[in-house]
């Protein structure tokens, strides 16, 4: 249980106390599989450089440290260890004048939500799919007391992890993530704040998963909820073929008039659309830390508004909900 034994001391100590029962266990078992390259990216973690800074920054590009702080030895060091973490996908980061240039411009999506949350001054929220946990930061930014994340990646767990073993002590302890899907969590309505960011259209049940959500909201807690949508009134909802830009695992695009009309028989209201845009291929791209495949590839060259199996490219909504 060490590796999540702050969190869940965390948990024990706040008022999410009650999740604690539900969480540990799933932990414990979690923890007793093998994890295949799991142990070798933990490896990599335990060899990081031990370097210390107060300086930090939670904005566009979350950082720790400055280049003074670390000589360039120390840093190639870093740079070497963090490689072997690669793909990188969700920052921008940067530690000690090391930047790492994500596969996303996350904050760009974080640009079009953050006017619209209010105040998160005290608030316990979730993350749904949360990634690397860029987004937990940008939280903590935004005055949330605690930010908690979930997703089964453990890559992703992992490159968290190395952020958070760099951040200051009073911040590191308020940022968690713990390995699970959503269909793990309990039916106990902590948070005032959920937010769950392009995972949606993975999911094979889609009305299931906005009751996942809504159960982990207080009465009267937000949703915010971005998805990938289709164009088309509110009886519309479009179901790609075997793959849509080349991900297998894309399921349900409904407009946003079908999906404002999922979330209020899922038992949201103030149902608000807050943003739509076109996914670009400066927001979404090969680095030199992710070097695989991305948008561009998977886009029709000569058509651009159309994905490389025909259909209309990628266009998100993000909407922001209450539960009523
Ligand atoms: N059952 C599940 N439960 C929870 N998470 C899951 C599940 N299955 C997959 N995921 C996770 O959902 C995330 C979707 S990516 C969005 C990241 C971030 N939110 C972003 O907005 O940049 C979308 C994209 O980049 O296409 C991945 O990290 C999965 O591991």
């Amino acid at each position: 249980m060490s590796l999540f034994r702050d969190d869940l001391q965390a948990l024990l100590n706040g008022p999410l106390h009650p999740w604690l029962a539900h969480v540990a266990p799933q932990l414990a078992s979690w923890q007793q599989q093998p994890h295949g390259d799991f142990k070798r990216w933990q490896r990599v973690l335990a060899q990081l450089p031990a370097l210390k800074s107060d300086t930090y920054q939670l904005g566009d590009t979350v950082s720790v440290g400055n280049i003074e702080q670390a000589s360039d030895s120390q840093r190639a060091q870093l740079q070497g260890l963090l490689k072997q973490l690669m793909p990188w996908r969700k920052g921008p980061f940067e530690l000690f004048g090391l930047h790492i240039d994500t596969e996303w411009r996350s904050d760009w999506k974080w640009q079009r939500i953050a006017p619209h949350l209010g105040d998160l001054s005290g608030q316990q929220v979730l993350d749904v799919g949360c990634g690397s946990g860029y987004h937990l930061w940008r939280m903590l930014e935004s005055g949330a007391d605690h930010a908690w994340g979930i997703d089964p990646g453990e890559l992703f767990l992992t490159q968290f992890q190395a952020i958070r073993s760099y951040m200051p002590a009073a911040i590191a302890k308020r940022a968690h993530f713990f390995p699970l899907g959503v269909e793990h969590l309990p039916t106990q309505n902590n948070f005032d704040t959920v937010f769950s960011m392009g995972v949606l259209y993975h999911r094979r049940s889609p009305i299931d998963f906005l009751y996942q959500l809504r159960h982990q909201l207080k009465r009267g807690g937000q949703l915010v909820l971005e998805t990938i949508i289709s164009e088309g009134d509110e009886h519309h909802v479009f179901m790609p073929g075997e793959r849509y830009a080349k991900m297998r695992n894309v399921w349900y695009l409904p407009s946003t008039g079908a999906l404002s009309h999922w979330l209020k028989r899922c038992g949201f209201s103030e149902i608000e659309l807050l943003d739509v845009s076109t996914t670009t291929t400066d927001e979404q791209r090969r680095t030199p830390w992710m070097e695989n495949e991305s948008l561009a590839d998977f886009i029709d060259p000569n058509r651009p508004n159309l994905t490389i199996e025909g259909y209309a490219a990628p266009r998100r909504a993000v909407f922001r909900a209450r539960r009523a």
